[in-house]
């Protein structure tokens, strides 16, 4: 059994950690909150971010970033892509000896470009860390929590690493595959969010699922042309964390990009829409990062770009979508990479 903490107690790392727990590990969840961290040791339940839901008896919760890290070997990264930088400063601040860091995150990091990943690499002396595995896939915190199936991916170039974190997180509802390409894992996760973004808005300006599924399709081709001139493998994006992550993410009620999306096309402005979510909508801040992105490697991303300026040029979601439609005409399969 390992020794596991995870670090921020949202949907996602709160379901992860009751599947560790689940397994027999022991398993502490760190919160910035004391509030929340009372909630869980003495109620186990975390009402505002899984409703509904009992916390198995043996998961226990601190507000102290300096015993998740020190008294752990596994040390899992819950946090949204923008408080990675800042708890990774909090918890290096005082760790003492190399731990195993895993990544649960869907972001990019807007201007740097940096991949999560490459983040905890900036942040982490090499010496406090032995490797750093990213967890990715479709996976719903509301329907894990339920015990629902659900496949995900580590992706980790060293195997020894990426099996035990299998090892670790893998049961009878939540099955584990391995992956050696990093890239293509963290670029597959954090792009889908923004292609589900324009599917909610697309859904949201009442279009049907003829729109849905050219997004989703034309979608994956613009991530993969990213992801291969990034070095990703072209056939990561048709596994769990390309194309697995882009379904569940463009059609699920559960995801708040897809949501957040839906109310775009309804003529909600982002703020508003923010403001009501609750949750971080990682895709928004993503979408600057692949504007940049897209320039910088000098690939054609037209659905993340017409995101872009619905949200931040003020374009009507509809006028984007004419903008797409309209755009000159191309083949299929040579646009692919
Ligand atoms: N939800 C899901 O089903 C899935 C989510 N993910 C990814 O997991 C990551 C986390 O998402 P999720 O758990 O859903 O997010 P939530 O919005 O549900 O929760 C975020 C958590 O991080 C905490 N937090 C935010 N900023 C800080 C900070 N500066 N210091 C300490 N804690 C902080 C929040 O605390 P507070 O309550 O105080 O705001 C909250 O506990 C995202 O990148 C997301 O894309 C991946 C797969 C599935
Ligand atoms: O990444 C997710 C599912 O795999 C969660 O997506 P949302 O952040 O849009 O809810």
């Amino acid at each position: 059994m390992e020794n596991i903490s995870v670090l921020g107690a949202g949907s996602w790392g709160t379901a992860l950690a009751m599947v560790l727990a689940e397994n027999g590990h022991r398993t502490t969840i760190w919160s910035h909150r004391q509030d929340q961290v009372d909630e869980i040791n003495e109620q186990h339940t975390n009402a505002k971010y899984l409703p509904n839901t009992v916390l198995p008896q043996s998961l226990t919760a601190t507000s102290s970033i300096e015993d998740a890290v020190n008294d752990h070997d596994i040390i899992v990264i819950a946090v949204p892509t923008k408080a990675i930088r800042e708890v990774c400063q909090q918890f290096v601040a005082t760790q003492t000896t190399e731990k195993l860091f895993v990544h649960v995150s869907k972001g990019i990091e807007p201007d740097s470009l940096k991949r999560i990943s490459e983040l905890l690499q900036e942040e982490i002396p090499a010496a406090l860390r032995s490797d750093i595995v990213v967890l990715s896939g479709p996976s719903h915190a509301e329907e894990v929590v339920k015990q629902q199936p659900t496949t995900v991916t580590v992706a980790c170039e060293n195997m020894v690493a990426a099996e035990r974190v299998q090892d670790a997180f893998m049961n009878g509802y939540f099955r584990v595959y391995t992956l050696e390409d990093v890239i293509g894992a963290e670029i597959g996760g954090a792009l889908k969010n923004v292609i589900a973004l324009a599917a909610g808005a697309v859904d949201g300006l009442g279009y049907g699922d003829n729109a849905k599924a050219a997004l989703i399709t034309r979608g994956l081709a613009e991530i993969t042309r990213l992801g291969v001139k990034m070095g990703a493998n072209p056939l990561t994006f048709s596994g769990l964390t390309g194309m697995g992550d882009l379904i569940v993410t463009c059609t699920s009620v559960h995801s708040r990009n897809w949501r957040a999306g839906n109310l775009l096309g309804q003529g909600y402005k982002l703020p508003e829409i923010l403001a009501q979510m609750g949750m971080v909508v990682e895709g928004v801040r993503t979408a600057k990062a692949a504007h940049q992105l897209a320039q910088t490697y000098d690939v054609a991303m037209p659905i993340s770009s017409a995101l872009y300026n619905v949200l931040f040029e003020e374009q009507p979601p509809k006028d984007a979508v004419d903008a797409l439609m309209a755009r000159m005409k191309k083949r299929e399969i040579d646009e692919m990479m």
